[in-house]
């Protein structure tokens, strides 16, 4: 609702002009406004008022009620100049609503901040505004209506609410409880065009509003966080928190703060809002410098920061992982047998052992996890991928043999995984088992005995006896208490795979040990390029489990495909996380494949050369089947050891499972040779590659199936020429025949046969060589003379053989070349 200049002019008794420069001054009405005509929305009504109204008893009166709060005008009780405004009986029922909720806002305010208000306030209509202060203990009156109420008809529904006054604002018409301080009638008004001068504009906003403010909400970590500068406006805050103007300016109202959309609110009330609705503020002052947006590494050195705080508080001991090494035949498998067998869980007897790669016991009522690959292919393979599962290394020594090759590459592996290192000194029941030279042994290597005053404890076992076991898990147990293993099992899941494979009835299986926190059914797990939503866990015995804490080695089935065994997962929200984690990974990693490959090659020419030579080499290549992720790692790194300049190796594909016709299909064109370790082969298989020529070779002990590669990438290359002596006779005679002449000769060493290839040497010279065409005894033919014996020999198409000649029989061997 508008009035028009002209009118409010005569209302004031203000000349029209005068009214227009003045509206136009205030910015109440365009710059350009010409005609008196034009009208003046009602929002500047109040200020008018304070500037024109005289101080004389306004010709409005509110009789004054002994519940000063409610100062709610009463329309009836309105002195209206008689005719000039006409109200329904609705319109008036209407104002006494708004008036009524006006006024309840009102004693809001003033409950806040005032114990008792005056009983009484007169809005009288001062001629200037005496700014009250916040705590201004009444309402303010409804002034501007009544005062506008003989405005002209055309106003059909004059401003009527007496609009409560924001308490930080200038409380215009309200009576100080005490005095009022007089206000001279001319003092110009001086609004300033901003909006928290304006007391009504809170709910309409102000033409002179502020720019949008440099509010911007980031979300960081999950947390959604404001960043301003001072003054938070309450519109612009609004549309930081996304919520309406009027929602926010409701919920102030509530806080008993009255603040248009244009006012500013202080920090600690932002502060309470931001909270209530989820965010956090980061407020900068002027002056202050913009702290740089946390880059994504900052964000998650928090989390991390805060999973070790969120650990701090709930670490639980968890049992200790230990591997078992040393060299071959020293009896490893034998005490991982001698302890499982010896020391089944409590509970859990009567489960059928399963190898899942890793197993736990309870000796003392305390838990130990081992892993049950022996050796440290599977070991050094985690390493490689930063998986430090293991606590303790436990190397294996023969008594009667001491420390050998493979022993010390294991001790070399252990330490530089930094775990802690136990010996056990096995095969003490043998003859010839020698403690002490082991000891002295481990002393040259700087690993000296506890009881030699090293610190490397040292248990005597007869792993097939089962004799020390026990002492070897108390000494394991004692070790882990110095260790002092913890884990927080309270914490979402993480951890390592130990060993995976694929299973034809439950697909891809893997073994994991939690590392932290507890591994549930149902749970979603990430794990490179692969990803698990958890469908069911065994545990070593097959049985069935709900929940995997710290430590505990697992059987998970669930998995997308097969995880590599030594790699890291976690849990994660939920499976289409996991899933699109895995994606991005598997993504990640195409892309670093592809760069790699498009990298720019070497040009020189010696590399041309090279390449020449590896071209023209002669390569093996191999598809391999295995029954488990670990045996396909652990087959591959023995591939991976044959060296050759001559003859090279390559690894088609190493994939878990048994011999399928798709794997001889793959094989065929490239002449590829199929290996099997510890797996079968699916029905027709044999006919199919004998049908393509594919061979397949299938072994069940990894160091067989070396040397059988070895020996396949030999039989690549041309064989070596042998020559392999069969004997030798001295010339003593020679005698002419019909065709030429005879050498009557001694066999000296091995025999003569015919046929054989010879040679004729004089002295250091070979005179000829060719085939034994004749060769008699006495008169007759002969096939065969032995040393010791006496003979004509001939070799065809030679005669010029002189007593003193040797004759040495020798045949051409092929032999394997070497590598
Ligand atoms: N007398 C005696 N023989 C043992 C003992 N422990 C193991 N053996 C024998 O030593 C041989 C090798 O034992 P394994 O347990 O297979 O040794 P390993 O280190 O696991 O061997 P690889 O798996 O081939 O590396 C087997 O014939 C065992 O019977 C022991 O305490 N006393």
């Amino acid at each position: 609702m508008s009035a028009r200049i002209h009118e409010i002019a005569k209302q004031y008794n203000i000349e029209p002009k005068e009214m227009l420069s003045w509206l136009k001054q205030q910015g109440f009405v365009a710059a350009d406004t010409k005609s008196v005509s034009s009208t003046v929305s009602k929002i500047y009504y109040d200020e008018i008022a304070k500037q024109f109204a005289k101080p004389e008893p306004a010709p409005v009166e509110v009789t004054p009620e002994p519940a000063a709060p409610a100062a709610v005008v009463e329309p009836a009780r309105v002195k209206l100049p008689a005719g000039v405004f006409v109200k329904s009986a609705q319109d008036i029922q209407r104002e006494k609503d708004e008036a009524a909720k006006a006024a309840a806002a009102a004693r809001a305010a003033a409950s806040a901040t005032v114990v008792s208000a005056p009983p009484v306030v007169v809005p009288k209509p001062m001629p200037a505004p005496a700014p009250m202060v916040k705590s201004a203990p009444l309402p303010p009156p409804p002034v501007s209506a009544p005062r506008f109420a003989p405005a002209p008809a055309q106003v059909a529904k004059p401003a009527p609410a007496p609009m409560m006054r924001p308490p930080v604002a200038p409380a215009p018409m309200a009576k100080a409880p005490v005095a009022p301080p007089p206000v001279p009638a001319a003092r110009p008004f001086v609004p300033p065009p901003s909006p928290g001068a304006k007391p009504t504009s809170f709910v309409q906003p102000s033409p002179t509003a502020p720019a949008a403010s440099s509010m911007t909400v980031t979300e960081e970590g999950g947390v959604k966080i404001i960043h301003l500068k001072p003054p938070i406006i309450v519109r612009d805050f609004a549309v930081a928190l996304g919520l309406k103007p009027f929602k926010l300016i409701s919920e102030l109202m509530e806080m008993s703060i009255f603040a248009s959309m244009n006012q500013s609110i202080d920090e600690a009330v932002a502060n309470k809002l931001a909270e209530k609705h989820g965010f956090l503020l980061d407020i900068k002052h002027r002056g202050e410098t913009q702290a740089p947006a946390p880059t994504p590494e900052k964000v998650k050195q928090t989390k991390e920061e805060k999973a070790r705080e969120e650990d701090l508080k709930n670490l639980a001991p968890r049992p200790p992982v230990v591997v078992i090494m040393g060299h071959v035949d020293h009896g490893k498998t034998s005490l991982l047998d001698a302890i499982r067998k010896a020391n089944v869980a409590a509970g859990e007897a009567g489960g059928i052992t399963q190898h899942i790669g890793a197993y736990q016991i309870e000796h003392n009522n305390r838990k130990i996890t081992f892993l049950d690959t022996p050796g440290h292919a599977a070991f050094t393979k985690m390493r490689a991928r930063g998986a430090s599962v293991t606590d303790i290394a436990v190397l294996v020594v023969a008594a009667d043999d001491g420390f050998m090759p493979q022993t010390d590459e294991a001790l070399k592996h252990a330490q530089d995984a930094k775990v802690a290192l136990m010996v056990a000194v096995n095969k003490m029941d043998v003859k010839g088992a020698n403690l002490d030279r082991v000891k002295q042994q481990m002393q040259e290597r700087q690993i000296t005995p506890e009881d030699w005053g090293g610190e490397i404890v040292t248990v005597p076992v007869a792993a097939i006896k089962g004799q020390g076991i026990t002492e070897l898990l108390e000494m394991i147990l004692l070790q882990a208490d110095v260790l002092e293993l913890k884990a927080n099992p309270k914490a979402e899941a993480s951890g390592v795979v130990v060993e995976s494979e694929v299973d034809v009835g439950r697909g891809p299986l893997a073994t994991v040990i939690v590392q932290r926190g507890t591994l549930r059914v149902g749970d979603a797990i990430v794990c490179g390029p692969h990803w698990a939503k958890v469908r069911a866990m065994f545990d070593d015995k097959g049985q069935n489990i709900k929940e995997a804490p710290p430590s505990m080695p697992v059987r998970v089935i669930g998995w997308s495909s097969s995880p590599d065994s030594g790699s890291k997962f976690m849990a994660v929200k939920n499976a289409r996380e996991a899933e699109n984690l895995a994606e991005e990974e598997e993504h990640r990693q195409k892309k670093e494949a592809v760069s790699a490959a498009a990298a720019p090659k070497d040009t020189s020419l010696d590399a041309l050369f090279a390449n020449i030579a590896a071209v023209q080499a002669k390569t093996l290549k191999v598809v391999l089947k295995s029954d488990v992720y670990g045996s396909v790692e652990a087959v591959r790194n023995v591939l991976e050891g044959i060296k050759s300049a001559k003859v090279s190796l390559e690894v088609v594909s190493a994939e878990v499972g048994i011999i399928t016709k798709n794997d001889v299909l793959m094989a065929a064109p490239s002449k590829a040779t199929i290996i099997g370790f510890n797996t079968k082969q699916e029905n027709g298989v044999t006919a199919l590659a004998k049908h393509h020529g594919v061979t397949i070779e299938s072994f069940e002990i990894i160091y067989e199936l070396g040397d059988r590669v070895r020996e396949m990438m030999a039989d690549l290359l041309e064989p070596d020429l042998k020559e392999n002596k069969l004997g030798g006779a001295e010339v003593r005679q020679v005698f002419p025949v019909a065709k030429g002449f005879v050498a009557g000769c001694l066999v000296t060493e091995g025999k003569v046969n015919r046929g054989i290839t010879a040679r004729v040497r004089r002295g250091k010279e070979i005179m000829f060589e060719g085939k034994v065409g004749t060769l008699r005894r006495f008169k007759d033919d002969a096939n065969e003379v032995r040393a010791g014996l006496e003979c004509g020999i001939r070799l065809d198409g030679y005669d010029g053989y002189q007593p003193g000649d040797r004759i040495e029989c020798y045949e051409i061997q092929k032999v394997r070349a070497s590598l």
